[in-house]
């Protein structure tokens, strides 16, 4: 449902120079949500995030939070606060007062500030570290400190840019589950931007998919995962297959619907790649499309099949899904 205090973007449009960035984008995030920004490499998330933050200006259109147009108005004084991915920590400040540094500069005294960065220092659970330096702390411990930091404002919006890539997979997975709680402990929106599929469907309420500077889909994570609207969105959130069916319309199937059968669409077998719980079976159809069938690994060793052999395949009716053209 929308309310008042929605952040939403109207026809956002940034150019550089002849280059469209964002184009034409329209977009009401829900208050207190978890928003994925999802996209290749260069389809204009990053432009995005830094419009809303106020760290580059807007071309056409506006920023609206609380109804109000926040387009123009200075970082600090948008409601919204950013994480960057290289956590621009000051290399000379102790944590304690990295967190506390907006606080400063608003003039506010070192008891006041100092307790306030206490405070939130505990809530990423880096109390025991605020007299040490940036350089004395892991990756991970950074990022928390940066987190922090950007909460320290109060913001209605966080903003994060790639928070977790430089984080190795353990602690990406940790990292992950602690934003989530984050954003729920605080009851505040974030929007997230990556380029990682999973990462979007684990943590978003909201998935955002960009496509050459334009939103291609948006909706919950199971929602963009089983009904993905465009061919793009199927192949970029993976685990389907897109076909042509007879008639000529493209559809998409789970690869996890697709089963080996006794008849249905004739393929041949090109690569097998067990996978532990089951068996990932890439196959050919006659018109030359890849179809890959995810076979429980019990049902696929009690009638196993190896390169080059002939299969049929078949799925339910209604685990295909019809895409735009
Ligand atoms: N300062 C700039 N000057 C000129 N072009 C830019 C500038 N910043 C971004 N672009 C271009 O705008 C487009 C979108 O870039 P953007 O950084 O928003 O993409 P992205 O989806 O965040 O990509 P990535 O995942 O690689 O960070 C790209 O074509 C990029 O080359």
């Amino acid at each position: 449902m929308r309310t008042t205090q929605d952040l939403e973007l109207v026809h956002l449009t940034k150019r550089y120079g002849d280059t469209v960035a964002v184009r034409d984008i329209n977009h009401v995030f829900a208050p207190q949500s978890y928003v994925c920004l999802l996209g290749p490499s260069g389809c204009g998330k990053s432009t995005t995030l830094r419009m809303i933050a106020g760290h580059e200006s807007v071309s056409e259109g506006a920023i609206l939070l609380d109804g109000s147009d926040i387009s123009t108005l200075p970082p600090a004084r948008r409601g919204t606060a950013m994480m960057f991915q290289s956590y621009a920590l000051f290399p000379h400040l102790s944590v304690r007062d990295n967190v506390a540094f907006s606080l400063k500069m608003k003039g506010i005294d070192k008891a006041q500030r100092h307790a306030k960065a206490d405070e939130l220092l505990e809530l990423v659970d880096m109390g025991h570290l605020a007299e040490r330096l940036p350089a004395q702390l892991s990756g991970g411990q950074q990022q928390r400190v940066a987190l922090a930091r950007a909460l320290i404002t109060e913001p209605r919006v966080l903003l994060l840019d790639e928070p977790l890539s430089a984080l190795d997979p353990f602690l990406r997975i940790r990292m992950r589950a602690e934003l989530k709680r984050l954003q729920r402990e605080l009851g505040i929106t974030f929007i997230h931007v990556t380029h990682g599929q999973d990462e979007a469907l684990a943590l978003a309420d909201e998935v955002v998919v960009m496509n050459n500077a334009v939103i291609e889909q948006a909706g919950s994570a199971r929602e963009v995962f089983n009904a993905p609207k465009t061919e793009f969105v199927a192949r970029f959130m993976g685990g389907h297959n897109v076909v042509s069916l007879p008639g000529g319309a493209r559809y998409a199937i789970r690869s996890d619907a697709v089963r080996l059968a006794d008849d249905g669409h004739a393929a041949t077998v090109t690569s097998v790649e067990y996978q532990g719980d089951r068996v990932a079976v890439t196959t050919r159809l006659a018109d030359e499309t890849e179809v890959v069938a995810l076979v429980a690994e019990e049902q696929f060793f009690a009638l196993p099949k190896s390169p080059g052999e002939a299969v049929c395949l078949a799925w339910d009716e209604g685990r295909q899904h019809r895409l735009q053209s």
